[in-house]
């Protein structure tokens, strides 16, 4: 027999996905049977308690008579609600993003003296150690910035003299260097990225070390080096929107379970940007700008109702878009009426539409935030309350500020890196055992058979 080769439509690795479907099969009602909590989650919808935190809460329902009744999202950073905490920063018209990794990390709000002497640390360890750009991203570029991102989080341990040692002052000192370095890494990758699949033009400008952390992305992102205070503003208020989420999120989680087996902070922060890359989490605000884009082209009058719920359906039953299934930026596993952090970014969204001349497509995307709801609960049957998420207006005001798509998802990396750090080193100082779930086995005992004994057709 001659070797399989190893490529999409090919016989052979089809043959290769029928022996594997044919013997992994687990009957849905079998999770029921054994109780198993499928996706982590309680039968009433609410996540299985995996933790203690101090860092955040995320509240979008409440419970009576044992039932989930659907509440007003709310999000606190260390008790402080994100809305006073935007909403402070703007009356002072100040950057926030900065404070906001403070106050996650440290658990209080910086003292005007600590917040600049934090920001200036930021600032002297933006730059990427010797050779590492070259080294690491030139010569290895990828089409996607989440996964180089994750490969040049990996590869900073190489560049780390002590990269094992996980006492508080060593996970102190990698978090607050790689909180400086990923935006770097990321706008690095990006103009490598443009030069070696897009053929266009790489800049690489000199890091000015006055610069917020949503100043110097877009610095470095603008061919000119020219933005407003305004826009910069603005990117940071998505910083700040972004940094964390509590201890569930996948990505969170993902980096608390890696922290919990005692491994280096490099292999925590790189499998949580793997995490975040998924499509149902963070990759989401990519997929939704392609999904809108995707009923630009097919719903014919974007203001008719009943074209554009007929075109969502279609979504929803997995025939049209990307043919997931899902309809992006909508739902979530706690926020119930709203996510705060959406209805935020929708007023931003606005006003910068109205700016731009670009109400027609915002009012879209409302009409689609509007019908999916009910879109969702007559394709699946669904009782659960949906509302659009952090993901649905951001893409779009990340495309109103000029920035590209392939920053989407990365940007929410950038910004989120500050509650994984704040949650590491929570989960290796509070918690201090290693996750380990159980998994029922479903399999029977069999015998080992010798090579001629196994003759199937
Ligand atoms: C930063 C963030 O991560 S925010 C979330 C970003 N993700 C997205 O926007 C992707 C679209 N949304 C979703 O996939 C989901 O709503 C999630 C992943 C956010 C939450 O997932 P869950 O808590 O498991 O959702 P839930 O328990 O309500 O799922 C019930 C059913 O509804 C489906 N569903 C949930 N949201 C949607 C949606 N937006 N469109 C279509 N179907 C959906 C689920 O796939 C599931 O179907 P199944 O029973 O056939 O498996
Ligand atoms: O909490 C979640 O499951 C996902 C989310 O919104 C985030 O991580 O910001």
């Amino acid at each position: 027999m001659a070797e399989i080769v190893l490529e999409q439509d090919n016989p052979g690795l089809k043959s290769l996905c029928d022996e594997f479907r044919a013997n992994n099969k687990i009957p849905p009602e079998k999770f029921e049977l054994y109780q198993v909590k499928r996706g982590l989650r309680n039968p009433d919808g609410t996540g299985v308690m995996a933790g203690l935190t101090m860092i955040c809460n995320v509240h979008g329902y409440l419970i009576a008579d044992g039932e989930r009744i659907p509440d007003e999202g709310k999000l606190t950073y260390r008790g402080i609600d994100v809305n006073d905490i935007v909403n402070g920063c703007m009356a002072e018209n100040r950057f926030g993003y900065e404070e906001v990794a403070w106050l996650l990390l440290f658990g209080e709000l910086p003292t005007r003296e600590q917040l600049q002497t934090f920001s200036r640390t930021l600032n002297s360890y933006r730059e990427l150690p010797e050779y590492f750009a070259e080294d690491m991203i030139i010569k290895a570029p990828s089409k996607n910035i989440m996964n180089k991102l994750a490969r040049s989080v990996l590869a900073l341990y190489s560049y780390d003299e002590n990269p094992d040692d996980t006492s508080l002052e060593n996970n102190m000192r990698q978090a607050i260097q790689l909180i400086a370095r990923l935006p770097t890494i990321m706008t690095y990758a990006y103009q490598v990225k443009r030069r070696h699949f897009d053929k266009k033009s790489m800049y690489f400008h000199p890091i000015d070390p006055k610069h917020s952390t949503a100043q110097s992305i877009l610095n470095a992102i603008r061919p000119d080096r020219n933005f407003t205070d305004e826009e910069a503003k603005l990117l940071d208020l998505c910083l700040i929107l972004h940094a964390e989420h509590g201890g569930g999120n996948n990505s969170t989680f993902t980096a608390r379970v890696l922290s919990s087996t005692g491994t280096d902070t490099y292999s925590a922060i790189a499998a949580a940007i793997g995490s975040l890359k998924g499509p149902r989490h963070g990759g989401a605000n990519h997929r939704v700008m392609m999904m809108m884009n995707d009923i630009m082209e097919n719903v014919h009058n974007w203001e008719d109702e009943t074209e554009l719920s007929g075109y969502l359906d279609k979504i929803v039953r997995g025939e049209a878009a990307d043919h997931s299934g899902l309809i992006y930026g909508m739902g979530h596993a706690v926020y119930t009426l709203s996510d705060p952090r959406a209805v935020i970014l929708k007023s931003k969204a606005r006003k910068l539409a109205e700016e731009k001349d670009m109400l027609k497509k915002f009012e879209l995307f409302e009409r689609v935030e509007k019908l999916s709801p009910d879109a969702f609960a007559k394709v699946k049957g669904e009782r659960k309350v949906i509302s659009a998420n952090v993901d649905f207006y951001s893409g779009l005001v990340y495309e109103m500020l000029g920035i590209p798509s392939d920053l989407y998802t990365p940007l929410f990396a950038i910004s989120r890196i500050a509650g994984w750090c704040a949650h590491r080193m929570e989960e290796m100082e509070t918690c201090g055992r290693i996750m380990r779930p159980a998994y029922r086995s479903l399999s029977k005992s069999r015998p080992y058979l010798p090579l001629e004994e196994r003759n199937r057709e």
